[in-house]
C-alpha cells in the first residue's frame, strides 16, 4: 500500500510542482495519474522511489515512511518503466533483464529461469530473443523488455511514466492489451502516468486527475465519466470522450439486456443503442453537452431507466 499524506514539492527555483496531495494506492491496484502537461504527475511518481525528495508531508509504503527504507531496498522493490526505455546497448536482452537480480545476487540458474519466464510472459520467445542486442528489437519489443526488466526481481510496486506514449498507435494498443493480461497474472501495485484519458479508461482501476499540482478527482474511470467533480474534469474527460461514449454505452448495454422482458424489446433497444452510439461517436461533443444537461452529470442509471420506461410504454423512438 502506498500512502501520500499532505505531500508537497517545491523546486529550488520556487516552482510548486505538487501541493499538499493525499491519496492511497491499495495493493494490487492499477492506479493511473493523469492530467495536463506540467500538472505534477512525474514529480508525484518520482517522489515514491525517492528520485525526487519531497519538501513537505509523508509518503508511506506499507505503513513505513520511504525515508526510513534503505535506498537500495526501496529501489529494488519498486520497478520503474520510462517512456524512453534505456536498455544497455552493449548488453544482451537477457543481461538487460537480469540487472537487478544480479545486484541482488540471485543464482545464475534462478536468473536464467526468471528471464525465460518473463520473455515468454510477454510473447517474446526466449530462445529467439534472449541473446539479441537491443538494436535488434522493434520499439514495441524494446518497450516490452523495459516492462519485464522492471518486474525481474519481483518488486511489489511498479511505477510507469508514459511507458507507451512513444509508440505508434497499433503497438501502443497492443501493449496496453498485454499490460491488462500481464497485470491479471502478476497482480502488482501499479502507478501509471499518462496524459491520455483513453489509456487511463482502458487500464485503470482508479484514476487520479491532477491540475496545477493538486488532485481534482480520484475515482474509477466510470465515476469520472459519469460523475465529474467539476467542469475541469468534465472538459478533460470530454476531450477524449469518444472512448467515454463507447465506455458509457458498453456499460449501459449490459444492464439493458437484463431489464428487457422479451426478445423483441431487446432487439429494439439494441438497435436504438447502436444508433445512439453512432451519433455519439460522430458528435462526441453532444454527449458531453447532453450529459451536462442531466442535472449536471451523466447518470447511467437514469438513462437505463429512461430507455426501459420508454420501451415499456412503446415510445422508444423518442429516446
Ligand atoms: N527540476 C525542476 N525544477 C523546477 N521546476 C520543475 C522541475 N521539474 C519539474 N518542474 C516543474 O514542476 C511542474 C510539474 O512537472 P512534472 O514533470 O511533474 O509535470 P507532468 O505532469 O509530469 O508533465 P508532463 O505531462 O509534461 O510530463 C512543472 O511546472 C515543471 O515545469
Amino acid at each position: 500500500m502506498i500512502t501520500f499524506h499532505e505531500v508537497s514539492k517545491q523546486f529550488p527555483d520556487g516552482t510548486t510542482a505538487v501541493n499538499r496531495i493525499n491519496f492511497t494506492v491499495t495493493n494490487g491496484e492499477f492506479f493511473v495519474l493523469i492530467g495536463p502537461s506540467g500538472c505534477g504527475k512525474t514529480t508525484t511518481l518520482k517522489m515514491m522511489n525517492r528520485l525526487i525528495p519531497l519538501s513537505e508531508g509523508n509518503i508511506l509504503i506499507d505503513d513505513k515512511e520511504i525515508n526510513k527504507y534503505n535506498i537500495h531496498e526501496l529501489r529494488w522493490n519498486i520497478g520503474y518503466v520510462l517512456q524512453q526505455i534505456a536498455l544497455f546497448p552493449h548488453m544482451t536482452i537477457a543481461e538487460n533483464i537480469a540487472v537487478v537480480p544480479e545486484l541482488k545476487q540471485w543464482s545464475q540458474e534462478a536468473i536464467t529461469k526468471r528471464v525465460d519466464e518473463l520473455l515468454n510472459m510477454v510473447g517474446l520467445d526466449s530462445d529467439t530473443y534472449r541473446n539479441r542486442k537491443p538494436h535488434e528489437l522493434s520499439g514495441g519489443e524494446q518497450q516490452r523488455v523495459g516492462v519485464i526488466r522492471a518486474l525481474a526481481a519481483d518488486p511489489d510496486i511498479i511505477l510507469m511514466d508514459e511507458p507507451f506514449s512513444a509508440l505508434d498507435p497499433i503497438s501502443r494498443e497492443k501493449l496496453q492489451d498485454d499490460m491488462i493480461l500481464l497485470q491479471k497474472k502478476i497482480n502488482k501495485t501499479i502507478v501509471f502516468v499518462t496524459h491520455d484519458m483513453q489509456e487511463a479508461i482502458k487500464l485503470a482501476d482508479r484514476v487520479c486527475l491532477m491540475k496545477d499540482g493538486e488532485i481534482v478527482q480520484i475515482g474509477t474511470p466510470e465515476q469520472l465519466l459519469s460523475n465529474p467533480a467539476n467542469d475541469f474534469v468534465r472538459n478533460f474527460v470530454g476531450t477524449s470522450n469518444k472512448i467515454g461514449a463507447d465506455f458509457q454505452l458498453q456499460q449501459i448495454m449490459q444492464p439493458m439486456s437484463s431489464i428487457t422482458h422479451d426478445a423483441a424489446h431487446t432487439i429494439d433497444i439494441s438497435a436504438r443503442l447502436d444508433q445512439v452510439l453512432d451519433e455519439l461517436n460522430n458528435h462526441p461533443e453532444l454527449f458531453v453537452t447532453s450529459a451536462g444537461n442531466i442535472k449536471g452529470k451523466i447518470d447511467r442509471q437514469m438513462m437505463i431507466q429512461y430507455l426501459s420506461t420508454s420501451v415499456k410504454e412503446g415510445r422508444e423512438s423518442h429516446v
